[in-house]
């Protein structure tokens, strides 16, 4: 992989998040990264063989257990292909897969996805998501910790009904990087927004947002631009 493509994820990356890669020159002057919402795409991986832009990618192919629209079967086979391209810098899997949770059909399971991660330099989020709730505060420990470890980075995505829960979040965000913990954190919904400009001041490595906010991928995103700014402000 060339150098070109890689994400650091010791400092904040703002990730545009499509399903469209012709949004690149779009993306281009507020992105770090493109996530690739494979899962909404149509045909993700002859989408991935003609990319041919600047920011790297991170591919994401979310089951419909975890909140995306991909059915299991050969979901990590695609991820397998995505990697070997050279733009692929990051690989989204959830924690519940690399906890064994079952793959559905698929030639490879995840401890090969892993090293196939790894044979490709391509970085590892691993992946939580909460969409009825937020846990309490030492379940949010318990998952940053186990996400953190059982990836380059670890993602925890839940929803804050409260600012109270926002505020929850972005406390357990802190305590996580205080212990070296690599995290990244958002609360989806009203309540939590503002944690998307908010954690990276509490050591969040990743954020998201849709070039235009009509094509969110996720509730309470900000649009692209408006995120950046935002984020840019407050660091
Ligand atoms: O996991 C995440 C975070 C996210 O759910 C968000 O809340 O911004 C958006 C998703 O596209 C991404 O895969």
């Amino acid at each position: 992989m060339s150098d070109a493509f890689s994400v650091d994820l010791d400092s904040f990356s703002l990730c545009a998040s499509t399903a469209d890669l012709d949004e690149e020159p779009a993306a281009r002057e507020h992105a770090d990264l493109i996530e690739f919402r494979m899962d909404l795409a149509d045909d993700p991986l002859d989408a991935l063989a003609d990319y041919d832009g600047d920011p790297p990618l991170l591919v994401t192919n979310r089951p419909h257990w975890e909140g995306g629209e991909t059915a299991p079967y050969g979901r990590l086979d695609a991820l397998a292909a995505a990697v070997e391209h050279a733009a692929v810098a990051a690989v989204d899997v959830e924690l519940a897969t690399l906890r064994g949770r079952p793959a559905g059909t698929n030639e490879i399971d995840a401890e090969g996805l892993l090293d196939r991660a790894r044979e490709r330099d391509a970085a590892v989020v691993a992946s939580v998501h909460d969409f009825d709730g937020t846990p309490a505060p030492a379940t949010l420990d318990g998952l940053l910790r186990a996400a953190a470890a059982a990836g380059d980075v670890g993602k925890l995505a839940v929803t804050a009904r409260t600012t109270g829960e926002a505020l929850d979040l972005l406390t357990a965000t802190h305590r996580a990087t205080i212990r070296g913990d690599r995290v990244a954190t958002m609360a989806m919904g009203e309540a939590g927004r503002h944690t998307r400009a908010v954690a990276p001041v509490y050591g969040s490595r990743l954020g998201y947002a849709p070039v235009d906010a009509a094509d969110a991928t996720a509730p309470g995103q900000y649009d692209l631009a408006t995120l950046r700014r935002l984020v840019d402000d407050l660091s």
